[in-house]
């Protein structure tokens, strides 16, 4: 997941390949908590592992459900329906997760217990009254802790014989569907004669009943329905876990994958997006996205368990669609409208404004800063599309809206060809955590940044660099450590530096099991992070590269590094040799009595006893041989901009060359 402040995404020109998507957090959130209440152990196959399913498992364990995760796997023993006896007071979190908050009202205020229901600041502004009116007409006890019809709630033991059950629940469904999911989910714990629910008001986001109503099915639980008005379920309904449970792909998540094969064209090889998981025979009313997004040109192909997406119309054709069943997936139909040949309209869409934020207008503002000319009202958004040269470079603010932040990635299509910078990208964790690896997975960009950062020894550059890669959220070569493993791997192969081993050392380097993970170097698995980091394995680095065919071998391998959405890359030949078109090249210098001392606190932290004045020779020969080799001496790029670090601290090193870097960047000020 991408943690960092913003993430630009650089323009895109084309995506193929396949995708395998994270599990429904509709289904996962409903099995985990009908799990949770059938006696018995659940097996849940590819459950969802996001914030909106953590704060539900967390909520589960609380309440005394036996949790144990392998994998992809989890094994739920449920509470059988019923609490122990005097527990204390439990308070819950449940961030922001719909799917959390509204059912487990409904189940709490049935089991008999003493609970206090919160979430994050949006989650206090998302309305619970009409789940909340039901229960209470039901006998429920619940009390608002905050302001009336809005979480924080307080959740009070319940008689189970006083309970009203003989007059049909009436619960409105014009605002959430969620309510009456809830009471569906909830109400078998009450079931000891026949309960009705009514719906009241046109119910919206129908096809999550559906899921409801098939999940409750596999937990051994036949509610009887009239159309959308009326539910019974019957008395004597119990939950019974069916064993072993898998949990489909995200059909919502898939949306913005299907609009990318509408959007895309493909490289060579496979011209199409597929996408794992999930088709079209899923139970999330989602996948009805495809149907939408076939309108607009898209050509689909599914099978069971995958669908294959590929560019049918271009530009994609406008549509007018009641997108009232599609709630979630239709924000994506927003961005593509920015492809279509004419103003699109989604209507029928008021629940978009008591979501993760009022979605209308984050999509109509932020939309209109791409470029884009937008209506909208208090139930519909109308997209124009953009011609090349209206198309702008923008800060996507996302209201930390997971859907938000997913969507407008799409935009770094534009013709134009420019970058889109995303605030706050980790926002995606509701649903998505890995959405951006994802993408970029199949995402190709004409052109991926890299900033070079080339400077001598112990100028602090592995520093500099590693920090400013971790703040974009790029990728990280310190090119230093290739050189020092292949030093390492030619004393390990008993040969030397010397020109007769030049051709043997070469196959090597270019052969090297070589991973960088979390700071660490690995060589064939080997964590070989401190061996390569003696100053013995420095002289050889040096050593070796001097000579030009392993430098050549290892060419083609550090270049291999440059991955979207962008490379940090650290040397002494990176701006000059192996990335002479980067973006930004900076040459970091500091004096060499700074360096020296600098070093000489490094050895001696770790227990190394040296003197300054054998480190500051040394660290004058290396110099003088790096700078003197025939093969790209270390000298700046002529387009470098210099920095000396020698009275700076390293947070302004950093901000310095974030400074040069915004400097590069089309985005105004969010
Ligand atoms: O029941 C569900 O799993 C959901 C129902 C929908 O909400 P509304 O019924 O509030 O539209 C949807 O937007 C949400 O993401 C998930
Ligand atoms: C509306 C959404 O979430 P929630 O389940 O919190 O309602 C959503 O995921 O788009």
């Amino acid at each position: 997941m991408f943690s960092t402040a913003f993430l630009d995404i650089p323009a895109l020109a084309g995506a193929s390949g396949t995708v395998r998507l994270p599990g429904s957090k509709s289904i996962s959130n409903r099995v985990l908590l009908l799990a949770a209440l059938a006696s018995g152990t659940t097996t849940v196959h590819d459950l969802l592992d996001s914030d909106d399913t953590r704060v539900m498992l967390d909520a589960l364990r609380a309440l005394g459900c036996g949790i144990d995760a392998a994998g992809s796997t989890l094994r739920i023993t449920g509470i059988g329906g019923q609490l122990k006896p005097g527990g204390p007071m439990l308070p819950l979190f449940l961030g922001n997760a719909g799917t959390a908050m509204r059912p487990l009202t409904a189940a709490l205020s049935l089991l008999g217990g003493e609970f206090e229901l919160s979430g994050v600041p949006r989650m206090h502004e998302r309305p619970i009254g009409d789940l909340v009116d039901a229960l209470t007409q039901l006998g429920c006890r619940i009390d608002y802790l905050g302001n009336p019809g809005y979480p924080p709630l307080r959740i009070r033991p319940v008689d189970h014989g006083a309970l009203v059950l003989d007059a049909p629940i009436r619960v409105r469904g014009d605002v959430s569907s969620q309510f009456l999911t809830a009471l569906l989910l909830a109400l078998p714990l009450a079931a000891r004669k026949d309960i009705v629910i009514e719906v009241v008001g046109e119910l919206i986001s129908k096809p999550y009943i559906e899921i409801t109503l098939n999940l409750l099915a596999r937990f051994g639980i036949a509610v009887q329905r009239e159309g959308w008005e009326r539910f019974t379920i019957p008395a004597g309904s119990r939950y019974s876990s069916p064993g072993d449970i898998h949990v489909e792909a995200d059909a919502s998540s898939a949306s913005y994958f299907i609009a990318l094969g509408a959007i895309a064209t493909g490289a060579s090889g496979q011209d199409s997006i597929r996408i794992e998981g999930v088709g079209a025979d899923s139970i999330q009313g989602d996948i009805r996205f495809i149907e939408a997004a076939r309108q607009m040109g898209a050509q689909v192909d599914s099978g069971p368990n995958w669908l294959d997406v590929r560019r049918g119309a271009w530009p994609l054709k406008a549509i007018d669609l009641d997108a009232n069943h599609i709630p979630d997936a239709a924000m994506t139909l927003a961005v593509m409208a920015l492809y279509a040949d004419g103003p699109s309209t989604l209507r029928n869409i008021a629940s978009w404004r008591v979501k993760e934020t009022d979605r209308i207008d984050a999509m109509a503002n932020e939309l209109r800063k791409l470029g884009a000319t937008v209506d909208s009202g208090p139930d519909f958004i109308r997209v124009h599309p953009l011609e090349r040269p209206g198309w702008q470079a923008a800060s996507i603010r996302t209201y930390d809206d997971h859907r938000v932040a997913m969507c407008f990635s799409l935009a770094a299509f534009n013709p134009a060809g420019l970058p889109v910078r995303i605030l706050e990208p980790h926002c995606v964790a509701k649903t998505f955590p890995d959405y951006f690896e994802t993408l970029f997975s199949v995402a190709q960009a004409p052109e991926v940044p890299v900033i070079c950062i080339d400077g001598p020894t112990a100028s602090g550059k592995g520093t500099l660099a590693a920090e400013v890669a971790r703040l974009l959220g790029y990728h990280y070569l310190d090119s230093g450590s290739l050189y020092r493993v292949t030093g390492l791997a030619m004393r390990r192969a008993g040969l030397s530096a010397e020109p007769q081993h030049e051709a043997q050392i070469a196959a090597l380097a270019a052969a090297l099991p070589l991973h960088f993970t979390e700071g660490k170097v690995l060589l064939a698995g080997e964590d070989v992070s401190d061996e390569i980091r003696t100053e013995a394995a420095g002289m050889d680095a040096s050593r070796v590269s001097t000579l030009p065919a392993v430098r050549a071998a290892l060419l083609a391998l550090q270049q291999r590094f440059r991955q979207l959405p962008g490379l940090v890359a650290d040397g002494r030949d990176m701006g000059t040799v192996i990335f002479p078109d980067a973006a930004l090249k900076v040459f970091l210098t500091a004096s060499a009595a700074q360096r020296a001392e600098r070093r000489h606190k490094q050895l001696i932290s770790k227990g190394i006893s040296t003197t300054l004045d054998s480190l500051r020779s040394d660290l004058e020969a290396r110099d003088a041989r790096d700078s003197s080799r025939s093969v790209a001496p270390l000298k700046p790029a002529q387009d470098a901009r210099h920095l000396d670090n020698s009275q700076l601290s390293i947070e302004q090193s950093i901000d310095q060359v974030l400074n040069w870097w915004q400097e590069k960047q089309p985005f105004k000020p969010a």
